[in-house]
């Protein structure tokens, strides 16, 4: 079941000056930064309770990030959803028609799975399905 907003995702060009920018314009809390090497990406979180703000940023130039960068420049990436039972979620999600991004679950920051719907199943938004580590 889906439990919560867990995160909003900016994709940025420059991590440093983008967490910057959160930490002493918009004055929100910084809870660092976490390279996550099974989805390629660098991230830095922001807690907006009862969500969060995550910056995604290309680690070591490669992933999906980059190619969204390269055609985009930045900007809004997906939003996250927070499932106590990610298994369940992708299974009841798929019967009802949606794509998911690859088989099964996978890495995803502060040791939580996740896994994403493709954009075209959901109204060109990109959607993630995470499940905290202390859930699984
Ligand atoms: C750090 C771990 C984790 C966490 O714990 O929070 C993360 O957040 S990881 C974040 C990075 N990981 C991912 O994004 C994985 C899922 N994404 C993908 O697999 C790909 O990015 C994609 C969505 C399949 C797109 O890749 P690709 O098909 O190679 O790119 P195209 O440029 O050809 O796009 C095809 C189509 O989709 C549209 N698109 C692409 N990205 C987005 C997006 N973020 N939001 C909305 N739409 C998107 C793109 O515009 C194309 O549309 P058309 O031009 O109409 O065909
Ligand atoms: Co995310």
């Amino acid at each position: 079941m889906i439990t919560a907003l867990d995160h909003i995702a900016i994709a940025v060009p420059d991590l440093e000056k983008s967490i910057k920018r959160f930490m002493d314009d918009f004055g929100l809390s910084f809870d660092g930064t976490e390279d996550v090497i099974a989805a390629k990406t660098s991230t830095a979180f922001f807690p907006v309770p009862p969500t969060n703000i995550e910056l995604v940023h290309p680690l070591n130039g490669d992933g999906p990030i980059a190619g969204y960068l390269e055609k985009k420049g930045g900007g809004l990436h997906h939003l996250c959803f927070r499932s106590d039972n990610i298994e369940e979620d992708v299974e009841r999600l798929t019967a009802k028609g949606y794509q998911f991004l690859g088989d099964a679950p996978s890495p995803g920051a502060h040791g939580s799975k996740v896994i994403f719907i493709h954009p075209k199943s959901c109204d060109g938004v990109l959607v993630e399905i995470n499940q905290p580590a202390d859930s699984h």
